[in-house]
């Protein structure tokens, strides 16, 4: 295996009496896309802030690059960027003001400064915007600001907390190929509440939920979770009892109308192909054939069950 950036060991973390994560454990390699999803409250922006040392955990250990962050929190967070749920944007400073700011904050020598925020702002897109006021520029924009400040000090590591939340689809697309390119030399993990944007982007994903990792697993491995099981296959003559459970790959039926059918079948790709012909050769007038796919919350509930009985 490739070597671990970031370490996460039996993190627990509870804000009152309830415990908001528990016992997570996670380890990154280097070069890799992590989607950390989970619905609302499921515990991702603690999880999150933990990682980046801007809140102090319960119990547990992070180590970023191998760095213990509550041990030495300015050396961690050197290797790490991040852009919190709620970008911290001052909006009366221009990008340039802001940009120098946050480089000061990450320690940066002086004299490296100027190259490294003309690099950033360039590969942001947002170096034309260089004079104006962060409250002059457009949500798509101001999130651009935000990744720039997450990676102007060149960090291994970029943690970004639901960073296409609240942006409309052109800007969503903007945002997601700049995440893409980021993530070409350095780690990235983000974080958000819709499966397609982790879909699109990554190869891992962390699954959270009620504030424990449910699944943690390749993306191929997580779409098998998804993968339609079952259809609703619409006749013109009903195939008489029985019929349906003979074409192979077929495991179950269910009728629902003297038209309708649920097939539940055994992840065979060639399933539809497989019921077109036997319709065909029976006479069956086969009009329809639709794929019910598990919705994410059926999916999350899945997986919540799987993980308790382990
Ligand atoms: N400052 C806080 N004080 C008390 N409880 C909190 C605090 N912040 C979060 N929580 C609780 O901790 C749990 C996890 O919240 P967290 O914000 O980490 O989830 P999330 O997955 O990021 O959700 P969202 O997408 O809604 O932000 C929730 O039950 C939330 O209500």
């Amino acid at each position: 295996m490739s070597k671990s950036i970031v370490r996460i060991e039996g993190l627990s973390h509870r804000y009152t009496s309830n415990w908001a994560i528990r016992d997570i454990n996670i380890e990154i390699a280097e070069n890799s896309i992590v989607g950390l999803l989970g619905s609302n409250g499921a515990g991702k922006s603690t999880t999150m802030n933990i990682l980046c040392g801007s809140l102090n955990q319960t119990e547990g250990r992070v180590y970023i690059n191998g760095i213990d962050m509550k041990a030495e929190p300015q050396l961690a967070k050197r290797e790490i960027g991040f852009l919190p749920q709620n970008p911290p944007l001052y909006m009366d400073l221009t990008v340039d003001e802001y940009l120098y700011y946050c480089a000061g904050l990450r320690l940066m020598p002086k004299t490296a400064m100027k190259q490294a925020i003309d690099e950033v702002k360039e590969r942001c897109g947002v170096a034309h915007f260089s004079k104006r006021l962060i409250k002059n520029l457009s949500g798509g924009y101001r999130q651009r600001v935000g990744i720039a400040q997450a990676i102007v000090h060149k960090p291994g590591v970029v943690v970004l907390d639901e960073p296409t939340n609240g942006l409309d689809p052109n800007q969503v697309i903007e945002v997601r190929a700049l995440i893409r390119d980021i993530a070409r030399d350095r780690v990235v993990i983000f974080s958000s509440h819709i499966l397609t944007e982790i879909q699109l982007l990554c190869k891992e994903i962390k699954m959270i939920e009620n504030g424990r990792i449910v699944f943690s697993d390749t993306m191929d491995a997580f779409n098998n979770y998804i993968e339609p099981h079952s259809m609703i296959v619409h006749f013109g003559n009903m195939p008489a009892a029985g019929e349906l459970e003979k074409i192979h790959g077929v495991v179950n039926t269910q009728i629902l109308s003297d038209r309708l059918a649920r097939v539940f079948f055994n992840g065979d790709q060639d399933i539809s192909e497989h019921i077109v012909a036997q319709s065909i050769q029976q006479g069956w007038r086969l009009r329809e054939i639709s794929f019910e796919k598990n919705s994410l919350e059926e999916v999350f509930k899945l997986l919540s069950q799987h993980s308790s009985q382990h």
